[in-house]
């Protein structure tokens, strides 16, 4: 988009852009810069979703990834310090730069506590405005998402070459373990509940279940959620080892959402998920956690070519026939054709067929590629959490 100025001496003209955005293929995409000045790195993918852009951008499975919004109107209803989604509030460890089409506005909402400039700028998140978002996602529908750099230099000086060549020279997101980044290094005890209008968010009761979060980028809701339906919930770090999960004694175990590719996050977690698994501990995975328990029972990973990201995505949970709609943030996908005998898929996506749920059939275990959690995003399948609580009822029961 080109914003035309009027220039008194010259007439219409155009203002020197303070913002680039630098493909890896050398495109170069002009802007004005808003958040942090300098220069950031990451895979660009763009977000369909209309509504939600701080849980979007705080999400730590942005990790090392650009947004584009392909939603015109980003920012104009600011910002506030209860809709942030990453755990580790005080790092940026969600994207590290977004694309957006129309200039901020001032905030207009009565929740919002800050301009999504100044939000920006305090997280070192690099943005550029007056981008036309829509041939950009045209073009990582066409290419696939690709590395790029974005700049933002109020003087609007830039090395455009260099930039280009920063930006050739990412590593691509094929092979990278992101999680060590963004995952707790402290044991945490979660009690915050599901917020309300009314009264904001609320505290857990007395607790009938212990779930232990294993944390490879955890979102707050997906934490809520467990604490508004009677769960002690302990975030362990990713890292952690089989000894230390089950000293907590957990009725169940969550594998988190997180940012990178499984398969090589996997390498370090997958004999704790296969250990807990096969001592019939009752686990449940989101979206990274649930690639990653696809890859501890035998099944593979593969990069997708433009990924899921947004609020509206279709999705079929194949027992009810039902179709849910639901959030979506993922470039990875379980390849169901490695899927071992004992391992059957519940859900798929009716955008592309992809591989969106799995069960074992013989041990207490399922996994989701899509966020139940929402935030942003409807709440359809909410009836997830209710899901691992019975699963839970009946392995106790089982025991019993
Ligand atoms: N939201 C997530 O957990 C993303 C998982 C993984 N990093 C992917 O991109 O597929």
């Amino acid at each position: 988009m080109a914003t035309m100025l009027q220039d008194s001496t010259t007439g219409w003209s155009e203002p020197t852009a303070t913002a680039l955005l630098v493909l890896a293929d050398g495109t170069v995409i002009e802007g004005y810069g808003i958040g942090a000045e300098g220069q950031r790195a990451g895979e660009v993918c763009f977000n369909t979703a209309m509504t939600g852009y701080e849980e979007i951008m705080t999400d730590p499975s942005y990790a090392g990834q650009i947004i584009t919004f392909t939603f015109p109107h980003i920012g104009n209803v600011g910002v506030n310090d209860e809709d942030i989604e990453s755990v580790n509030a005080a790092s940026a460890n969600g994207a590290t730069g977004v694309v957006l089409h129309a200039d901020v506005t001032e905030p207009a909402n009565w929740r919002a506590t800050r301009h999504l400039d100044a939000w920006l700028k305090a997280r070192g998140i690099v943005g550029i405005t007056g981008v036309d978002t829509r041939a950009l996602t045209a073009l990582i529908r066409d290419k696939g998402m690709q590395n790029a750099v974005i700049a933002h230099a109020p003087d609007g000086k830039f090395d455009v070459e260099a930039l280009k060549r920063d930006a050739a020279a990412l590593p691509s997101m094929v092979g990278l373990d992101l999680t060590p980044g963004v995952s707790t290094t402290q044991r945490i005890d979660w009690t915050e509940a599901t917020w309300d209008l009314d009264t904001g968010y609320g505290v857990s009761g007395a607790p009938k279940y212990h779930i232990v979060a294993l944390d490879f980028g955890v979102k707050r809701n997906i934490l809520r959620l467990f604490a508004g339906r009677d769960c002690k919930v302990t975030v362990a770090p990713g890292n952690s080892s089989v000894e230390d999960i089950l000293a907590l004694k957990p009725d169940g175990v969550f594998l988190s959402n997180g940012p990178g590719d499984p398969a090589a996050t996997g390498q370090w977690s997958l004999p704790l998920i296969s250990e807990l698994v096969e001592r019939r501990v009752p686990t449940f995975g989101i979206c990274l956690g649930h690639q990653m328990l696809a890859l501890a029972v035998g099944a593979k990973t593969v990069k997708m070519r433009q990924g899921h990201h947004g609020a509206n995505h279709p999705v079929q949970d194949l027992a009810t026939k039902k179709v849910e709609v639901v959030s979506m943030n993922h470039g990875f996908a379980v390849d169901r054709e490695s899927l071992p005998a004992n391992v059957r898929e519940t859900h798929v996506s009716l955008f592309d067929g992809s591989n969106c749920g799995i069960a074992l059939t013989d041990k207490p275990a399922f996994s989701v590629q899509h966020h139940p959690e929402a935030s942003p995003g409807p709440r359809d399948s909410h009836y997830l959490f209710d899901r691992f609580l019975e699963m839970i009822d009946a392995e106790k029961a089982r025991a019993a």
